[in-house]
C-alpha cells in the first residue's frame, strides 16, 4: 500500500475515508505528516523528557543467538500512559486526533463496522524506546489469540531515520501474500494495521534510540 501524505486542509472525513479503503483492501494504513512538523516535536520532546527520566521500564533481554559470547542485546523498553499525567498535553492531542479518526472511521464503515469489528475502546498508550545497538522485535503477531485487541495505531518520532544506516525497519508479512510491507519509522509517522494474525511482523535490528508511541484499540 503506498503510504499517503497528509495535508493540513485534510478533511476528518478524508483521512477517515482512506483508512477504511486501506484497511479494507490491504489491513495496513501509512499516513505521513500525521501531525505536522511542529505538533510532532511538541510530541517528541515529551517523550524525550520522559526517557530522559528514567521511567521506562527495562525492555526484554534477549539472549543474541548470532553471537557465541553470552551477549544479550536489550531490545524495547516501555512505558505506559493514559496522556492526562503532567507534561504530556501533546501526546494527549495525538491520542484524541488517533481516537477521533478510529470512531468516526468505524461509523462511516459499511454498517458501522470496520472489518469486522465495532470498536469501543482501547488500550492506553504504550511509548516505546529500541535503545539501538541492534534491539530488535522477532517475528509476532500482536494479538494472535483473540484478546480483544483488532487495529494496532503506532505514531513514529524518528527525525533523519534512514533504514540503511540505522535499521529499525517494520517488515509486516501480511497472510496469504509473499508481498511484504516495509514502514520505515519516520518522524510523524501514523501506521495503522489489523492487529489478528493477518499481519504477522517484526522490528529489525536498530542501531539508533527509535521511539514509538502504540495504541491499540479493541472491540
Ligand atoms: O515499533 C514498531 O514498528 C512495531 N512494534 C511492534 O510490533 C511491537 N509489538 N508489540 C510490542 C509489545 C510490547 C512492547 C513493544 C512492542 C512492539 O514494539
Ligand atoms: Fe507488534
Amino acid at each position: 500500500p503506498n503510504s499517503y501524505y497528509m495535508d493540513p486542509s485534510d478533511s476528518l472525513y478524508e483521512i477517515c475515508h482512506r483508512v477504511i479503503r486501506d484497511m479494507t483492501q490491504y489491513g495496513v494504513c501509512v499516513l505521513n505528516n500525521f501531525l505536522g512538523k511542529e505538533r510532532g516535536l511538541c510530541v517528541l520532546n515529551e517523550v524525550l523528557d520522559m526517557y530522559r527520566s528514567g521511567i521506562f521500564t527495562a525492555g526484554q533481554l534477549v539472549s543474541n543467538p548470532a553471537s557465541t559470547e553470552a551477549q544479550t542485546i536489550r531490545s524495547d523498553l516501555i512505558h505506559w500512559i493514559d496522556g492526562k499525567e503532567a507534561n504530556c498535553q501533546y501526546i494527549r492531542q495525538l491520542i484524541s486526533q488517533v481516537d477521533n479518526i478510529i470512531l468516526r472511521a468505524n461509523k462511516m464503515a459499511n454498517n458501522g463496522k470496520m472489518g469486522d469489528y465495532v470498536i469501543n475502546g482501547r488500550t492506553k498508550a504504550m511509548v516505546a524506546c529500541y535503545p539501538g545497538s541492534g534491539s530488535h522485535y522477532v517475528k509476532h503477531v500482536d494479538n494472535p489469540n483473540k484478546d480483544g485487541r483488532c487495529i494496532t495505531a503506532i505514531y513514529y518520532l524518528n527525525l533523519d531515520w534512514d533504514v540503511k544506516r540505522c535499521g529499525g525497519l517494520l517488515r509486516v508479512f501480511p497472510e496469504g501474500t509473499n508481498q511484504v510491507a516495509d514502514i520505515a519509522p519516520i518522524f510523524d509517522r501514523m501506521l495503522f494495521f489489523w492487529s489478528d494474525r493477518r499481519n504477522p511482523h517484526e522490528v529489525q535490528p536498530a542501531y539508533d534510540t527509535r521511539y514509538a508511541i502504540t495504541l491499540w484499540y479493541f472491540d
